[in-house]
């Protein structure tokens, strides 16, 4: 039987100007002797749900790794003393009932929404907050697939994507496939149909926001395992919070990201690397120290 699939909207006659991403360490000078946390922006992690405590938890540790001055994870209620565990620099909140969220989000300078977040209700509820804040965001898994879903749904205007293959082709109606095939064109199709900054994952990143696409060429195949698109996601966040525009802080936040998974497979090889190997080298990376 022949099932409906609705139109690709990948146009593969899209050629792009693509170059190399050449991000260097975004930060070339101290920090100013007075500095204090509310220089670097407080991030609210929007995500967690049962059982996924550990991608809000990952994507909170990581942007504080590079830097960020605050960050609270807005999580299920069941999630919270996990989320929190062995890192008492994060602030942590249960959220039972997604409407608190509206005053939550009010000393946030930008949100984080989708690591671990889920797919029923309160994964919905969450999301339909976040966006309705208008705060500038990072989309990143359950969050791209809720705007998968919802594809006519208005996006803040500081918006950065970050699908990996799978969430694109959901995004874009298509098949994996599709996608890999002819990724600058899938590139293209993200910031035609959304706006924004995109960051297309997998091996040789793709960052574009239209008038500008690179792609990247630090990581290894170490870095394919869970959760690594979460630390990439508060890697972004960490780097933005920090006064980089979404631009800068998409293009290098996954050189910097590549860079410390490249440093640990130096090290130790890429079989069997975590995600949460790349914390310190993100840190040496982010104060400019050579890998
Ligand atoms: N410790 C945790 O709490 C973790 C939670 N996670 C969360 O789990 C939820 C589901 O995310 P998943 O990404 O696992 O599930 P998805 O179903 O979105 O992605 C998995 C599928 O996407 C496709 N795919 C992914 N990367 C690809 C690539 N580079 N090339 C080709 N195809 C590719 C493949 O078909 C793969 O089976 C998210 O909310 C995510 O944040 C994951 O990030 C893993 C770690
Ligand atoms: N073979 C590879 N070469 C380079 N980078 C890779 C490779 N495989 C995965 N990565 C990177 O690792 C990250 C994986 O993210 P994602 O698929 O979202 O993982 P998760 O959902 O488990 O957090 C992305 O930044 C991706 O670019």
């Amino acid at each position: 039987m022949l099932t409906h699939r609705p139109m690709s909207k990948i146009d593969p006659s899209i050629a792009l100007d693509v170059h190399a991403n050449e991000a260097a360490c975004p930060f070339t000078e101290p920090r100013a002797r007075a500095a204090h946390k509310g220089h670097f922006g407080h991030i609210m992690v929007v995500g967690g749900h049962v059982g996924m405590a550990g991608a809000a938890r990952m994507a909170g540790e990581a942007a504080l790794r590079v830097g960020a001055g605050r960050v609270t994870l807005a999580v299920h209620p069941e999630s919270r003393l996990l989320a929190g565990a062995g890192c008492p620099e994060l602030m942590v909140h249960g959220i039972a009932h997604p409407d608190v969220l509206d005053a939550a989000f009010d000393p946030m300078s930008l949100l984080l929404v989708g690591p671990g977040l889920g797919q029923d209700d309160w994964s919905e509820a969450m999301w339909r907050q976040a966006l309705h804040s208008g705060k500038p965001m990072v989309l990143d898994a359950d969050g791209l697939n809720w705007l998968a879903r919802h594809q006519k749904q208005h996006l803040p205007a500081g918006f950065v994507g970050t699908p990996h293959p799978g969430e694109a082709a959901r995004l874009l109606s298509c098949q994996v496939a599709d996608i890999e095939h002819n990724r600058p064109a899938a590139l293209h199709a993200l910031i035609q149909t959304f706006g924004g900054v995109w960051v297309l994952k997998g091996e040789r990143t793709l960052i574009g926001d239209g008038s500008q696409h690179l792609m990247n060429t630090t990581g290894n195949p170490g870095m394919a395992t869970a959760g690594m698109g979460d630390v990439l996601t508060g890697v972004i966040g960490g780097l933005w919070a920090q006064g980089l525009s979404p631009w800068d802080a998409a293009r290098c936040g996954v050189f910097g990201h590549g860079r410390a998974a490249d440093a640990v497979a130096a090290e130790l090889g890429e079989r069997g690397m975590l995600a949460t190997d790349l914390l310190p080298w993100l840190r040496r990376w982010v104060n400019g120290k050579t890998t």
